[in-house]
């Protein structure tokens, strides 16, 4: 199978679909692997470095989608990048589907065969293909809270961990999931006051234990959060119902109770936000003020260390695109029902039941044989 990688398009997005170790992985099995010129240089992996691999670099980004089977990235096809995908072909990346109507358009129209990276599931209950990503967005949440929260961003001017004699910043962290667990440990560790909530009690138990009363752990209800918000510098939106559109848990009438700066940290804008108040903001242009509250907003956090993203991702996706490319999608995902949960399009229909409850579209079954 021909293996496709183009350079990310996506503002400041710096990661690359597949490593130069991913690479070789992949023409070791056999298979081509085309990587667009200077694909990986953002983060840190030059073009000699792919040839090394096995792999053949080319110019431009329409002759990766013309020539692959497989395109292999990072972040969802931008509207440049749907003109070229075609039926028969498979996309293999993020797609954060539903609250994107016109994304699931394209992808219906075209044909194109595209499992995302975020609704591939695993015995165990978990989001292998996430995780990576959340691991890192989480650890970066507190680390741009604290940057958010001085005073020339428009923040409150408060210290994540406070001196002797000033109290700390209040963090709360809502979702105790991946992003959760990992924003809450940093919070932590820079000193900070910090208080998880979720609606899993299994969830908050584990934190309990693992945080051993360095952090509080609070269940998710409307009242609860409320009084949090009273007293919250930092509020990190870390929640998710896989697939599904972000329950909005912040309305706006609710930053009127708020300290004036906080700063609201929205990581679940992908899947469309926590806050009522939010939308999707760039690195290069990442927080805006509403009702004096910060909020930042960028919806592909992890492109700001895209060294240590493109190997995390890597990581995790090369046995999937392995399994893709040596078996062809059908029987992947025959073989591996956690495969098959990725699908989210195929030939003009939409196969993934959460997409299809927040588009109004009926979700269909793919034939698989
Ligand atoms: N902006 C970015 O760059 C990135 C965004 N993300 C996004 O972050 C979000 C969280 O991802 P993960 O932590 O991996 O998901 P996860 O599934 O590990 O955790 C989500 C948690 O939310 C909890 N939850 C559900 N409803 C709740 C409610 N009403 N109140 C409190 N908690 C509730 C769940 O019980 C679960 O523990 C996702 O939308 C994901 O796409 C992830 C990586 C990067
Ligand atoms: C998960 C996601 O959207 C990202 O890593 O950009
Ligand atoms: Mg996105």
């Amino acid at each position: 199978m021909r293996i496709g990688c183009p350079t990310e398009i996506k503002p400041q997005e710096y990661r690359v679909g597949l490593t130069p170790n991913a690479a070789r992985e992949a023409v070791d099995h056999g298979h081509e692997v085309l990587i667009q010129t200077d694909a990986g240089l953002g983060a840190g992996f030059t073009d000699a470095d792919y040839t090394a691999a096995g792999a053949a670099v080319v110019d431009t980004a329409e002759e990766i989608f013309a020539r692959s089977d497989l395109i292999v990235k990072v972040k969802e096809p931008q509207a440049a990048e749907r003109a070229h995908l075609r039926e028969g072909q498979v996309l293999f990346t993020y797609l954060h589907l539903a609250p994107d109507p016109d994304q699931t358009r394209d992808l219906l129209a075209c044909g194109v065969t595209a499992i995302a990276y975020e609704t591939v599931t695993d015995a165990a209950g978990g989001l292998p293909l996430l995780a990576p990503m959340s691991e890192v967005a989480g650890r970066l949440a507190p680390q741009m809270g604290a940057w958010a929260l001085q005073k020339a961003n428009g923040g409150r001017g408060t210290l994540m961990g406070g001196v002797p004699g000033v109290g700390p910043a209040e963090v709360v962290v809502i979702g105790g999931g991946v992003v959760g667990t990992h924003a809450a440990r940093v919070a932590a560790g820079m000193g900070a006051d910090v208080t998880v909530l979720d609606r899993s009690l299994p969830r908050l138990r584990y934190l309990d234990d693992v945080f051993g009363g360095r952090i509080r752990t609070v269940y998710s209800s409307g009242g609860a959060l409320a009084r949090l918000l009273d007293q919250a510098d930092l509020v990190v939106g870390a929640v998710l119902i896989p697939g599904a559109e972000t329950p909005r848990l912040v309305h706006r009438a609710d930053l009127a109770r708020m300290k004036s700066g906080a700063v609201l940290l929205d990581v679940a804008i992908d899947q469309g936000g926590c806050f009522e108040t939010s939308h999707p903001t760039t690195h290069e242009d990442p927080i805006f003020a509403v009702d004096g509250i910060v909020h930042y907003c960028v919806a592909n956090m992890p492109g700001a260390v895209p060294r240590t993203a493109t190997i995390a991702l890597g990581n995790a996706t090369m046995p999937y695109m392995l399994a893709l490319a040596d078996k062809g999608w059908r029987q992947a995902c025959t073989d591996d029902p956690h495969l098959l949960a990725g699908l989210n399009t195929h030939a003009g229909l939409l196969t993934n039941d959460a997409v299809g409850r927040a588009q109004g579209i009926e979700a269909r079954s793919p034939r698989m044989t």
